[in-house]
């Protein structure tokens, strides 16, 4: 095909980890206004599962190796957006009439937004077209008090939606829409019960003008530009972005995130038996819910191997599991866990699972001292 191509709107979908992303853009991905989208998913950990569970659109899921878009895994969304405009002018993909890119929930929107607005061959083919961001009713407020990046994702946003509005039933939603207004005087802020959070124009916010947020976002703004100019990386042109796993050696920048924070994964091949699951998650959550900021599971539980459980923990909150149908890749039917930790040891906790899933070692407390401690609390059932 020739001709000058379409300028593609760009959506940048964003919110803290566990806020409800992906929950939400599966809705919104239902919407046949959004028929020919991209989604580019960036996910924080070395095993992704969020590919997994987004129901692809016409154009699929392309997902960026681990590591966090606002720090390692930069160039490589400039990189796929350039791949993606030479797939179109070359007939190989169908014109998109949009680009979703959801960030993880540790990024900082800042240099994830200049990547955007501020590279001339990205400028000339896309266009930024608005931010959403996605704020927990039941964690929000805490979040953004504890978490700087909670607090730019905020405040840079064109629209602000409150999920878990139902979760939080009783709470009153007073207090956390009061300081969302404080941050972003502008943004209409919307509840993710209603059926305005699932159509297609919560994407469709007209070009990002950075003018109309407070003051400091322009600032943000300037300051990661200046730094671009200071010193340009070049990271992995070139890259397969065909899907499937990605084992990089990306490291997370830990000055941006804080040096306590650590992903790491657990990959486990052996069916588990629903008790030793219950209580590890149990224990895990009663014991170090609030260390624990994300944890994402793909689970094969020996009750039904075929159908594996889906398990999200939002800091202390862990929601019900769902049984998915059958395996979204039959020839990987291992359990994956990512887990998000804040002054978390990964031995700690891999400790814990082997303990539980019958792993034996030497100087290691066994799943019966484990199952005796009294801060394991009954409650979850698979
Ligand atoms: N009750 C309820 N649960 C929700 C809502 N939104 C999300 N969840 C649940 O919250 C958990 C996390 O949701 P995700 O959509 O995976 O969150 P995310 O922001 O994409 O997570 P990360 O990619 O890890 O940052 C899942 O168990 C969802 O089912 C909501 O509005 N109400």
């Amino acid at each position: 095909m020739n001709g000058p191509m379409p300028v593609v709107p760009v959506s940048i979908l964003t919110g803290f980890l566990g806020a409800g992303k992906t929950t939400l853009l599966n809705r919104v991905l239902k919407d046949p206004a959004l028929a020919d989208t991209a989604v580019i998913i960036n996910e924080f950990g070395d095993v992704s599962i969020d590919h997994l569970l987004v129901e692809a659109s016409s154009d699929g899921v392309i997902e960026l190796s681990d590591g966090c878009l606002c720090c390692t895994v930069r160039g490589e969304l400039v990189d796929t957006l350039a791949d993606l405009m030479d797939r179109m002018q070359t007939g190989r993909i169908k014109p998109l009439k949009r680009v979703v890119i959801e960030t993880t929930g540790l990024a900082d929107p800042a240099p994830v937004l200049q990547s955007v607005l501020g590279n001339p061959v990205i400028a000339q083919n896309f266009r930024l077209d608005g931010v959403v961001t996605v704020v927990d009713a039941v964690n929000g407020g805490q979040t953004i008090a504890n978490h700087p990046e909670a607090l730019k994702q905020v405040a840079v946003a064109d629209r602000l939606v409150i999920s878990k509005t139902g979760l939080a039933k009783g709470r009153g939603l007073g207090g956390l829409k009061a300081r969302l207004r404080d941050l972003n005087p502008r943004a209409p802020v919307i509840d993710g019960d209603t059926e305005e959070a699932g159509r297609a124009e919560l994407f469709v916010c007209g070009l990002y003008d950075a003018s109309t947020k407070v003051a400091d976002v322009g600032r943000w703004l300037q300051d990661e530009a200046d730094a671009d100019h200071g010193h340009h990386h070049h990271h992995g042109a070139g890259h397969d972005h065909g899907g499937g796993h990605h084992h990089h050696d990306h490291h997370h920048d830990v000055n941006r995130h804080g040096s306590d924070i650590r992903s790491f994964s657990i990959v486990h091949d052996r069916p588990i038996e629903p008790m030793a699951l219950e209580m590890f998650i149990d224990l895990l959550r009663s014991a170090h819910g609030e260390k624990l900021l994300r944890m994402k599971a793909i689970v094969s539980v020996a009750d039904n191997p075929e159908r594996p459980v889906v398990l999200h923990g939002v800091q202390a909150v862990f929601h019900a599991p769902e049984r998915l149908a059958a395996w979204p890749d039959p020839a990987d039917r291992r359990t994956r866990m990512v887990l998000i930790t804040k002054g978390l040891e990964e031995a700690f906790v891999r400790d814990l699972f082997d303990a539980f899933t019958g792993k034996p070692r030497i100087d290691r407390p066994d799943a019966q001292a484990l199952a005796d401690n009294p801060l394991a609390v009954p409650g979850m059932t698979f």
